[in-house]
């Protein structure tokens, strides 16, 4: 009977409600609470919220009527146009029926012949375009990125150690997840950073090892100050695995020259890292003929011998930036050099369990690294879209700069590359105080204050990380052309008010 009424006890005790949720905050996973991704942190929520706003009876309270999102590299979101070929070929693909020679007629009415081919043949490969692919992606797409980098490098590429991704971000995400074997290991990430790597460090129960850009030499990077960091990082136990490079730099814009990627190969050479090359702005470099831009691919094979063969290369590019800007799309690739065979089939498991990257992705990857040729039908009309988009950023990087160092107390290198300018700001000592008063770094305190006064929203140099004692924000230069002049004006406007009204 005991025993009876011990077993009626317990499984009443099974069947009876938690009296406690579980997925609370408490509860949660600290790597997850401890990641912070600045880019879409305060101000961008700040920014929703006033958007929100705008778009009630209570538009009227606020001293602007749009927000303008230069928070993030997102050039579709302001109004840039998509490449037209690209856009037809994944038209094309995503209603078979156009495809069918039964209403090739038809479909000429709308599409050039050579987008209408190109979809043909990228149908053969793909099979249904709502079907899973290859884990790694589409092995003919993986062919065409590889060719692309031997044609760009002079040097083979194996399709076989090329990943498709559906954007850099995953490609980095699982190179750090399958790196980082335990919590003592460390990576080293570039100061200022695209937070993306220290957020996914953290998620990994990683180490992030800082090592600081130089400003005063236009963001290089120094390899003396690359071993400064591993020396104190391993005299604290830290286990460095990884070196990871942006180059062009995010957000400072900085293009490495080769002699200091010779000098950075190396060092991971004797220190034995794997060298994790950021090149998702590789196309958005503007001034090529003072500051070339190469891959980490092509230096590490040109500098021949041991280096050449033993250095651990991965390699990462996207479909966001440059002048595709095909953000939302998600697609993107990583490829791995000198890595031990079992580490690629390691990666390959951790691809499947994701199944595939989504395969319009794939297919605007394939068109990214193989777009249309000279002669081509098409050829013109995407070389003029491109040669335009080029030149815009590089117009607007310019004019944006020249305001920014206008301004007092603002000091902006020049953008050599990607999408962002990242200015100094000298704040006055009494906004600086006003800051620690609200609790704030002083660049977030800047930078609110200017988003809650013309609705532009940045991202504070705090976001990125910065030397201490120093303030930044960091703003694109994707505002279309003819509004850029009214952003300079609000910008100017509030700037000089800000520092009117602190002014010690
Ligand atoms: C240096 C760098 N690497 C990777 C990524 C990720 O790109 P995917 O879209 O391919 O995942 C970004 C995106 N740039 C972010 C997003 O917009 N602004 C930024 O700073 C980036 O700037």
């Amino acid at each position: 009977l005991l025993s009876a009424v011990r077993s009626l006890h317990a499984s009443a005790a099974t069947m009876a409600p938690r009296k406690r949720k579980v997925f609370t905050y408490e509860n949660l996973n600290p790597h997850v609470k401890q990641a912070e991704y600045a880019v879409r942190g305060e101000l961008a929520i700040r920014a929703e919220a006033l958007r929100k706003t705008l778009d009630s009876d209570q538009a009227s309270t606020l001293s602007f009527d749009k927000i303008v999102n230069c928070n993030i590299g997102n050039p579709q979101q302001l109004g840039q146009q998509p490449i037209t070929f690209l856009r037809q070929v994944s038209s094309l693909l995503e209603y078979p029926a156009l495809l069918d020679d039964r209403n090739r007629e038809a479909t000429l009415k709308l599409f050039p012949a050579d987008a209408i081919d190109r979809a043909k043949d990228m149908s053969k490969a793909i099979g249904s375009l709502g079907a899973y692919s290859h884990s790694m992606g589409i092995p003919a797409i993986r062919n065409s990125v590889a060719k692309f980098m031997e044609e760009r490098d002079g040097f083979p590429a194996n399709p076989d150690h090329i990943f498709l991704t559906a954007g850099a971000s995953p490609g980095v995400q699982t190179i750090l997840q399958a790196l980082i074997a335990h919590d003592q290991v460390g990576v080293l990430v570039p100061i200022p950073q695209y937070p993306l790597y220290t957020a996914a460090i953290s998620l990994c129960n990683g180490r992030a090892v800082p090592y600081y850009l130089d400003e005063e030499g236009a963001w290089t990077m120094r390899a003396d100050e690359v071993r400064r960091a591993i020396a104190e990082a391993r005299n604290g136990g830290t286990d460095v695995r990884a070196l990871c490079v942006i180059n062009p730099g995010n957000p400072t814009g900085n293009v490495l020259s080769k002699t200091d990627m010779e000098a950075i190969i190396k060092l991971c050479h004797k220190e034995g890292l794997l060298l994790m090359a950021d090149e998702v702005y590789q196309t958005n470099v503007y001034y090529p003929k003072e500051q070339p831009w190469y891959s980490f691919k092509h230096v590490l094979c040109s500098m021949g011998g041991d280096v050449a063969k033993e250095v651990e290369l991965v390699s990462f590019h996207s479909i966001s930036k440059g002048m595709i800007g095909e953000c939302g799309r998600r697609g993107g690739y990583f490829e791995v050099v000198n890595v031990d065979p079992r580490t690629i089939e390691e990666l390959y498991k951790i691809a499947s369990i994701s199944l595939c990257p989504n395969v319009q992705g794939q297919v605007a990857v394939d068109i990214m690294v193989n777009p249309p040729q000279p002669g081509s039908e098409s050829y013109d009309l995407y070389n003029t879209e491109m040669t335009h988009l080029y030149e815009s950023l590089k117009r607007r990087a310019e004019k944006v700069a020249a305001a920014l160092n206008q301004l007092e107390g603002v000091q902006c290198n020049r953008a050599d590359g990607a999408m962002y300018l990242f200015p100094k700001i000298t704040l006055p000592q009494r906004a600086i105080e006003a800051a620690e008063e609200a609790g704030k770094e002083a660049d977030a305190f800047y930078t609110l204050a200017l988003l809650d006064a013309t609705g532009v929203c940045t991202v504070p140099g705090s976001g990125f990380l910065q030397r201490p004692g120093t303030f930044h924000f960091r703003s694109t230069f994707l505002p279309p052309e003819d509004e850029l002049d009214g952003f300079i004006a609000r910008l100017s406007k509030f700037h000089k008010e800000f520092f009117d009204k602190y002014r010690g």
